[in-house]
């Protein structure tokens, strides 16, 4: 039974709730309880609000459950007065005998219907309406969200009484205002109905019967317009009113058929009916052969829609498994396959459409640009728990953090049963056991079961993207850190002294990467100096080297003038010294000029400069400045260069003087 009469039992748990939550952890968090169900007092609602904290007394909360079978009876009962309204005057109508014949009979089903078209307004006033996947019972709510609906315009509209200004059949035409309460009676017949396929296919018989009624009646009005048997076309005349209608339906089953096997039109009036009759006829069949494609395609779609649930009602077990393994999530498999054909840009804008409005409630993302959170949108995964369903429990992995959508979840205490918060929409959960926060003792853990209220939607975001988001946006970091934080000291899950001493070593850590960085920079300096001031005794050696050259050319050359004037002088009076010409044939007096060369003071100034420098290297090398000193003038000259090479000996030179590089040799 639907009524809800004294609903205490639930209210008490249910206000446990609420009085838990005032006092909870999650005070701060916006939590919302689910509040008492039984109570119509004001600002109860459906628990937006703490409720009475004392005892709740017993009390009558007439209310209807939409889906209960009070509810689904009446809107059965519906159905009469509307097909009724839809049908009857339409044929009262046209054909005035059916009207005249029977006044007390029509004045009395009138009657009646109209009766049952108001109590169906007292009904909707009573009726209980779901909202985050929780009913509202709360009279006041439900009665004030009925009268500033559109249902309610709709509903007065068809409930007036027209025929007391206009006694005519016709009046009654507003009651047609009310079909749209067939759908919804139809909606939930399909829902229970055994076989829900026959039941779709005698509603389209029943349609096309309504639709051919009409027809009928207007074939036998525009036929008593234009004169009863006038034409073969127009229906005959004089054959009663029970076969007249016949006639009027069988010709508008043949018209809508599109059989066409009827008189052909003569007249403007007949042309113009027989030409709407067949469109009308075209667009049913098509309308009808559609029809039988959702008649196939909706079983599946109910499997999709209750999959969840179907599941949890078979528990664990080798049928569940074989039913997941059939078809995992099949909604959301659909929804990921069909995004993931699709461009790039057309996904994201298609993602972007679905679930932006919802992310952008989520208190963290709020401040992020759109964006942003177009990209973290892309990363979300949509998933429907419905009443109970379990969404984490404590002790496992987690792998998922939670926003969510739309609906309400509870989080259960240690006991795993009593809930000691309740979170709605905007809010997210599941994200202590993914993000690290020292001194949590739960670690990777999640630290409370969390359960679905009624039927709720959330996204579900991976540990991977959660941490690449939050390595993208370390406000959403410090954020996330320091409420999960919060909540672990506020349920006793903290361990300060661990937390302290990872603050400790992570200050320490801190201290030796500034360290660090310090002396990376120092290093970074002295390499420069290094390369700054070996660049420039290089350029300091070259040009002595240049100079020893240009001295040993000219040397040379003035050996060689000398060696010219005394073989001119030799020419000349005495021939004594071209007795020592021999000799001086294989080489002239100045021959042992190379020794000389050794001799420039400059030239060998460098390799005195290197005696302090030279306690580092070898005696051996630092006494022959001949080498040093010959060695670029010998590369200049084409000498060869087997006194080794100057290079090796350079560095010991640079050193020596500049002591640039003091601080490396300590
Ligand atoms: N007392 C509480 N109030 C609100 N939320 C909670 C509370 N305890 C745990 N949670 C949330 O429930 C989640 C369970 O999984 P996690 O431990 O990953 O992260 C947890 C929090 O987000």
């Amino acid at each position: 039974m639907s009524w809800s009469v004294g609903g205490a039992r639930r209210g008490v748990a249910e206000r446990s709730l609420a009085a838990e939550r005032g006092v909870g952890p999650d005070k701060g968090r916006g939590l919302r309880a689910v509040g008492s169900w039984g109570s119509g007092g004001p600002g109860d609602g459906n628990g937006k609000t703490d409720g009475n904290r004392d005892t709740p007394k017993p009390h009558h909360n007439w209310t209807l459950d939409p889906s209960g079978d009070w509810y689904y009876w009446w809107i059965t009962v519906m159905v009469l007065p509307i097909l009724y309204n839809c049908i009857v005057p339409v044929c009262r109508l046209c054909f005035p005998e059916v009207q005249d014949q029977l006044p007390g009979l029509w004045l009395s089903l009138d009657t009646l219907s109209d009766v049952l078209y108001l109590g169906d307004i007292g009904v909707r006033l009573h009726t209980a309406f779901p909202e985050d996947g929780l009913l509202v019972r709360d009279r006041g709510r439900i009665r004030r969200r009925y009268l500033w609906s559109s249902s309610f315009w709709w509903d007065a509209a068809s409930s007036a009484p027209l025929e007391l200004l206009w006694r005519r059949p016709a009046a009654r035409a507003t009651r047609w205002l009310r079909a749209r309460r067939l759908s919804e009676a139809w909606q939930r017949h399909e829902t229970r109905a055994a076989r829900p396929g026959a039941l779709r296919v005698a509603a389209l018989l029943l349609g096309a019967v309504a639709a051919l009624h009409g027809l009928a009646c207007s074939y036998f009005a525009l036929s008593v317009h234009l004169g009863l048997g006038s034409d073969a076309w127009v229906c005959p005349s004089g054959t009663g009113v029970w076969r007249q209608y016949l006639h009027g339906f069988y010709t508008a089953t043949l018209l809508l058929a599109t059989v066409g096997d009827t008189p052909a039109p003569r007249r403007v009036p007949e042309l113009l009916f027989a030409t709407f009759s067949f469109l009308a006829g075209v667009l049913a069949f098509a309308t009808i052969t559609g029809s039988i494609g959702a008649v196939v395609g909706a079983t599946r779609g109910a499997w999709h829609r209750d999959a969840a649930a179907v599941r949890r009602l078979l528990g664990p077990g080798e049928l569940r498994r074989r039913l997941q393994r059939w078809r995992p999530e099949p909604a959301l498999a659909v929804e990921r396959d069909t995004l993931q054909a699709l461009p790039r840009a057309l996904h994201e804008e298609l993602a972007a459409a679905a679930h932006l409005r919802a992310l952008s409630r989520v208190g963290v993302f709020r401040s992020c640009e759109r964006g942003v959170l177009r990209r973290l949108v892309l990363c979300l995964r949509a998933q429907g728990y419905g009443p109970g369903q379990p969404v984490c429990r404590r002790g496992h992995v987690g792998r998922h953090m939670f926003f969510i959508r739309s609906g309400l979840v509870a989080v259960l205490g240690d006991d795993g049963a009593t809930p000691v918060a309740v979170l709605g929409r905007g809010r997210y959960f599941g994200e202590l056991s993914l993000i690290h926060i020292p001194g949590n003792r739960c670690g990777n853990r999640r630290t409370a079961d969390i359960v679905s209220l009624g039927h709720s939607e959330l996204f579900l975001l991976s540990k991977q993207d959660l941490r690449r988001v939050l390595a993208e946006f370390p406000g959403a970091r410090a954020a996330l850190e320091a409420e999960g934080r919060r909540l672990l000291l506020l349920t006793g899950r903290l361990d300060t002294g661990v937390e302290a001493a990872a603050a400790a070593a992570a200050l320490r850590a801190q201290g030796l990467e500034e360290a660090l960085v310090q002396l990376r920079a120092r290093v970074a300096a002295l390499v420069a100096q290094l390369e700054a001031t070996e660049g420039h005794l290089r350029l300091r050696v070259q040009r002595l080297e240049q100079r020893l050259v240009q001295r040993l050319r000219q040397r040379r050359d003035t050996a060689a003038r000398g060696g010219q004037r005394g073989r001119a002088e030799g020419q000349g009076p005495g021939a004594a010294p071209r007795a020592q010409g021999p000799a001086g044939a294989q080489g002239h007096p100045r021959v042992p000029a190379p020794p000389k060369s050794q001799g420039p003071p400059r030239a060998q100034g460098p390799a005195r400069t290197q005696g302090p420098a030279g306690t580092r290297g070898h005696p051996g090398t630092r006494g022959q400045p001949k080498v040093k000193g010959a060695s670029g003038a010998d590369r200049a000259l084409g000498h060869p260069r087997a006194q080794g090479p100057p290079r090796s000996q350079g560095p010991p030179r640079v050193q020596g003087p500049s002591g640039v590089l003091g601080p490396p040799r300590s």
